[in-house]
């Protein structure tokens, strides 16, 4: 496939190293310094743009992908608010945009894992539960984007908590999500559930950012020729 990268920063050279180690080509890698590159692309000669510009940058990038009719993989975290917008325009132009907050086979178990315990842990209102995330300090969002899809499936499932806060929560009704900026840290979740006589843990930890380009080059293959919205849980079974 001829693949356009929009965002050639961490994340962007992770995913060009696994896609051409899969057979594909790099057709073009827009960064802030070549943006202006983006507009003389010919979209016909473009398969599937792959997209890890940062929370500043990937609307306008989707939004190009979009009106050229360009199937796109999202990555980038900390724009989410405007993500049913994005949605629309995709099944208003009939076209494809696969989006993951993160890409990692490890972490989608994780998930998986984080909605079973949520819902047998409901049953047992003496053990408050947490969140913890800890990243790189080159991160430009918190929470993380990983980090609110687990915290919208505990609260989907614990009816005790109804919204979270990026803090250490003062009220029982906020889910806490505690964001620790460390140096080099690819990415660690935790989510914690205490009582007075024990605690029960998962965590995932990123031992690198391979994981995360892997899913996303497999989602880059998996999307062309299809139409619609999708994310993880279209592509894999548990
Ligand atoms: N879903 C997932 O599995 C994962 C998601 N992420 C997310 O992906 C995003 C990128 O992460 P990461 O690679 O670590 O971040 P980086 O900051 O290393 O890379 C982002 C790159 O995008 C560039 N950029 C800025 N503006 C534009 C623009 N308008 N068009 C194209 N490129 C632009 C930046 O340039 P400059 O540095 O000059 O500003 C930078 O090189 C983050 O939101 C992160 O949270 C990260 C890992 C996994
Ligand atoms: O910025 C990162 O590095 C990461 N961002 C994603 C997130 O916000 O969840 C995924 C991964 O944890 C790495």
């Amino acid at each position: 496939m001829n693949i356009l990268l929009l965002g050639y920063g961490k994340m962007g050279k992770e995913i060009e190293k696994v896609a051409i180690s899969r057979g594909h080509q790099i057709a073009h890698k827009i960064d802030l310094n070549n943006v202006e590159d983006l507009h003389t692309i010919n979209p016909t000669e473009i398969d599937v743009a792959i997209e890890f510009s940062g929370p500043e940058a990937a609307v306008a990038n989707l939004l190009f992908c979009l009106n050229n009719n360009i199937p796109v993989v999202s990555g980038s975290t900390g724009w989410l608010d405007r993500k049913s917008e994005i949605d629309s325009i995709c099944l208003q132009k009939k076209g494809a945009f696969f989006y993951a907050s993160n890409y990692s086979l490890g972490v989608n178990v994780f998930f998986h894992v984080n909605r079973v315990l949520a819902k047998v842990m409901s049953r047992y209102p003496t053990y408050n539960v947490a969140i913890e995330e800890t990243h790189h300090t080159e991160k430009k969002d918190a929470p993380s984007g990983t980090a609110l899809t687990l915290a919208k499936d505990v609260i989907d499932h614990i009816k005790t908590k109804t919204s979270w806060v990026n803090a250490s929560a003062h009220e029982l009704s906020q889910l806490s999500i505690v964001s620790k900026r460390e140096p080099q840290v690819p990415g660690t979740h935790l989510v914690k559930y205490d009582s007075q006589v024990d605690s029960i843990e998962i965590k995932h930890i990123a031992h690198s950012r391979e994981g995360f380009a892997l899913g996303a080059v497999v989602a880059a293959e998996w999307l062309p020729r299809k139409v619609g919205v999708f994310g993880m849980e279209d592509m894999m079974e548990f």
